[in-house]
Order: C-alpha cells, then structure tokens, then sequence
C-alpha cells in the first residue's frame, strides 16, 4: 500500500490545500469561556470565544504562549469543560449528548496529537497503535491488528511494528502518535504543537504527512504551531491573545 508520507503533491512547498466547496460546520464554538480558578489567581484562559471549524478544512491556531491555545484545543476534544459557552458537535450542542454519546464521540470523531507523542514506552509500536481500539466496541483483536498495520504503513512506519518508542527517532515517535490517531478513523485530527519537539527537516516531514491527510483522506485538522511557515501552509490561520480570537 502506498503511504501518505511518499504521495508527495507535484508542489513540495505546496501552497495552501484546495478551498473547501461547500462550508458544512463540524465543530462551533459560542462565546467559549474558561476560567481556571486556583487558591490565589483567577485565570480567564478563554474569553467568549466564538469559532466555525468545517468539515475538510486544515486550521492552524497560533499566538503567544499561555494566550489559551491548548485550552482551546482541549474543549474542543471534549477533554475539557468550558466554564461557560456552547460546544456545537455536527450542529448540536454537546449537552444535548449523554455522557456515553460524547465518550463515544471523543474515542471515534475525534485523534489527537501531542507534542510529547504521548506513547507508551514499554509497548511496541504496534501496541502502542492499538490501545485506543481497545476501548472501541465492536472492534475484535484481528480488526484491531489490521487497522493497526494499515494506519502505520500509512505513516511509512511499517517496518518499525515491533520497536519500541525509545529506539526510534522523534519523527518517528510522532509518526507513531498519529497513526494511534489515524487507526481510529477519526473524521477530526486535534494536533498540540505536533511539531514542536522536532528538528525542521523532520518537523516539515509530519507536515507533509497531515497536510496529505488533509488534502486526501479530507480529515479536518485542527493544528496548533508556534510555526508561522507552517501555519501559512494550511487553509486558515487563526491567531489568538490573551485568551481571544484577533485575527
Ligand atoms: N489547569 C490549570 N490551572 C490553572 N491555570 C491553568 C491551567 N491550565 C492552563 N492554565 C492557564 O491558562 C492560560 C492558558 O494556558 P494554555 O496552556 O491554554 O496556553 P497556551 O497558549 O497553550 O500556551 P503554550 O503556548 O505555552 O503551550 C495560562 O495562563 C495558563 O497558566
């Protein structure tokens, strides 16, 4: 199977992905708000945040460290409650979901990617691949293998089932992390900084990766970066302060 990572375009600097046709909200975000509230300081992190992501569109979010960036990503992985606002998920309000409907959501809309990869050391990368379809109902042990193989020879890693995370590069270890993500078939991609850790010729290999993600599977990515080349390569970048939208 040929991966995503040798479908290079005919451009390798490629200028943003082809505009989406017709606009179809995945995730709506309404005058979010998040307060952290600790003994001694009341941080307003989110303040009334109102944001459209639609379906097959690569968002980059950028902006100062502690404006609200990873808190932003976490409600909208539902990792995270808002302490005020509404959470729109396929054009309804996440309270209208049970609390089944939305762990179910979390574990099969939505991958994510960290910037610390977020693997288990003392799991092969297979393993590592399949735990989340351990919690996936319906899902047995020969389908988890297969989806498990099919997504990590997505990312090239094929070769490499049976490492370990501390034998592998940092380019590789995130390979790893977003084929954990890709194995659950997630329409929704939430990327922290996936680049982060990594030098800038692997750093741009992993952008390759999720802009051909993007571009041919249409998984809607959401990608916060400290990167601004990187982020003007996706389809929109949005950028915050202090806890708002300014741009
Ligand atoms: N669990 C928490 N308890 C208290 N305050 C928090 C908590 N998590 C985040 N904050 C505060 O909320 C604000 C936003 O944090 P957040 O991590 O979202 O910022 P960020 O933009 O992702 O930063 P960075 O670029 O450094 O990762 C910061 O002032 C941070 O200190």
């Amino acid at each position: 199977m040929e991966n995503i990572l040798t479908q290079t375009t005919a451009r390798p600097q490629a200028t943003a992905p082809a505009p989406v046709t017709s606009a179809q909200p995945v995730i709506q975000l309404r005058e979010i708000e998040k307060i952290y509230q600790t003994k001694t300081i009341e941080t307003v992190a989110l303040n009334r945040v109102n944001l459209t992501i639609n379906k097959g569109e690569f968002v980059s979010i950028m902006g100062p460290s502690g404006c609200g960036k990873s808190t932003l990503l976490s409600i909208m992985g539902l990792l995270d409650e808002p302490s005020g606002g509404v959470i729109e998920l396929d054009g309804r309000p996440v309270q209208a979901y049970s609390d089944r409907e939305l762990a179910a959501l979390r574990n099969q809309k939505i991958g994510f990617v960290f910037q610390s990869y977020h693997l288990i050391n003392d799991l092969s990368v297979l393993d590592n691949v399949e735990l989340p379809l351990l919690y996936r109902p319906g899902v047995g042990g020969k389908q988890r293998r297969e989806r498990a193989y099919a997504a990590l020879d997505k990312v090239g890693l094929s070769a490499r089932t049976g490492h370990f995370p501390s034998q592998l590069s940092g380019g590789q270890r995130q390979r790893v992390a977003i084929a954990r993500a890709l194995a659950g078939r997630p329409e929704i991609i939430l990327a922290d900084e996936p680049t982060g850790n990594l030098d800038s010729v692997m750093g741009e290999e992993i952008m390759e990766l999720l802009l051909n993600l993007n571009r041919q599977e249409g998984t809607t990515i959401v990608m916060v970066t400290h990167d601004e080349q990187q982020a003007r390569r996706t389809q929109r970048l949005i950028r915050f302060f202090d806890g708002s939208q300014v741009s």
